[in-house]
């Protein structure tokens, strides 16, 4: 197949696959999977409605056809789903791929960061909301404390991945911990980046007035520390990045909810089971599993990506209202894939 530029409604050319490889999770953080709903009875996919890692390199080698140069791994929990590096080895073996990384919360990292990175892994980002204990453990719904995590992040920086740091901020639950978290990371080299707390899924009662905006995060950090502007690294960056003036070391802001970057947004999302979808909050999916095990050929599945691509007109965020957001179908973030 030849190699094609793919534009969707509004111009913004197709990038970024982020595939979601499993919907469960060891975490039950508030803001994503709260405990109450995501119970012991929960209905998560069985194991055969999942793509295969077979099938996932086959798409993912389309996708790359179309334009996609980094592929992301999340899920859930995606270091819950077996053997994970034998899926990154198939996909480190595409050759136009220019980056793939993992989005987890950690915890697995010491048994998983060497074998990822042999299998070709190049960064992970981590998720840490806090570095007290016993907050952390309330946020995540499982009582684990931070040194999983930390552990985690040792583990990952000693096999040589390039690790950021995730830490979504809800007001009045870690709000507290923005400075902290900001001075343990600019301390150890890692880039940290604060996500605005967003209208994801229908289970975490998101309410506007709970998130913590990106102008309100950077005020505490201005009466600490002081920082300078850093440009983006390539069309459509998510974070908007800033670096402290005395050691260089880098931090950023993912502001879907202040400043939203749908205008420039190159991302396709692939959910465990096989659909499509075009925005983290456009709860339509595209199947593509069933048709790909019909025994569609390359070029028929490339012709139905292309055809959801082109149509897409999603920019939730730059349109969110408090009615949108509480009436809209939404899909979870578990399952689409954060
Ligand atoms: N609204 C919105 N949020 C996004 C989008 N892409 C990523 N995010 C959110 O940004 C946060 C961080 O995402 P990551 O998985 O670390 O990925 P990334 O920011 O693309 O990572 P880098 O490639 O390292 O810059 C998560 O909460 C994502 O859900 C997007 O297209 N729209
Ligand atoms: C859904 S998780 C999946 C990967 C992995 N389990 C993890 O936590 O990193 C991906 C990212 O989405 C973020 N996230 C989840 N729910 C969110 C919400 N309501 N608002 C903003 N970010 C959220 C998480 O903090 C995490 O950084
Ligand atoms: S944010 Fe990640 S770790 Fe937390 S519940 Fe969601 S998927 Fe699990
Ligand atoms: S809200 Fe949808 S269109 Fe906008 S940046 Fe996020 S995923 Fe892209």
């Amino acid at each position: 197949m030849t190699k094609q530029m793919v534009k969707d409604a509004l111009n913004r050319p197709l990038r970024d696959l982020r595939i979601s490889v499993i919907d469960r999770c060891n975490f039950r953080c508030q803001y994503c999977m709260p405990a109450e709903l995501f119970g012991p009875d929960f209905a998560f996919l069985p194991k055969s409605e999942l793509l295969t890692y077979e099938e996932i390199e086959r798409l993912a080698r389309i996708f790359v056809h179309l334009g996609v140069e980094k592929i992301r791994l999340t899920g859930g929990e995606p270091l819950l789903r077996k053997e994970l590096p034998l899926l990154v080895k198939k996909l480190s073996s595409i050759e136009e791929l220019k980056d793939i990384a993992l989005t987890t919360n950690g915890v697995l990292l010491p048994k998983y960061a060497q074998e990822l990175k042999d299998a070709g892994l190049k960064r992970v980002n981590i998720s840490l909301d806090s570095l007290n204990d016993e907050l952390f453990g309330q946020i995540n719904g499982r009582n684990v404390g931070t040194q999983p995590v930390l552990d985690g992040i040792k583990a990952a920086k000693k096999a040589g991945l390039g690790v950021k740091i995730n830490m979504v901020v809800k007001k009045g639950l870690n709000d507290t911990e923005i400075i902290p978290m900001a001075q343990f990371c600019k301390d150890h080299g890692l880039q940290l980046r604060f996500i605005e707390y967003m209208d994801v899924g229908s289970t975490n009662g998101w309410k506007m007035d709970e998130v913590v905006t990106k102008k309100e995060i950077f005020q505490q950090l201005n009466e600490h520390f002081s920082l300078e502007p850093v440009d983006p690294d390539y069309y459509g960056e998510v974070a908007k990045r800033y670096r402290y003036v005395d050691n260089q070391v880098e931090v950023g802001f993912i502001t879907s909810v202040s400043e939203s970057f749908c205008s420039s947004c190159t991302r396709s999302r692939l959910s465990a089971n096989g659909q499509i979808f075009t925005c983290l909050f456009n709860g339509n999916g595209h199947d593509i599993r069933d048709f790909m095990r019909t025994g569609a050929s390359d070029e028929a599945i490339s012709e139905r990506i292309i055809k959801f691509w082109n149509g897409r007109t999603d920019r939730y965020s730059d349109e969110r209202t408090a009615e949108m957001a509480a009436n809209r179908k939404k899909i979870e973030m578990s399952y689409i894939g954060g």
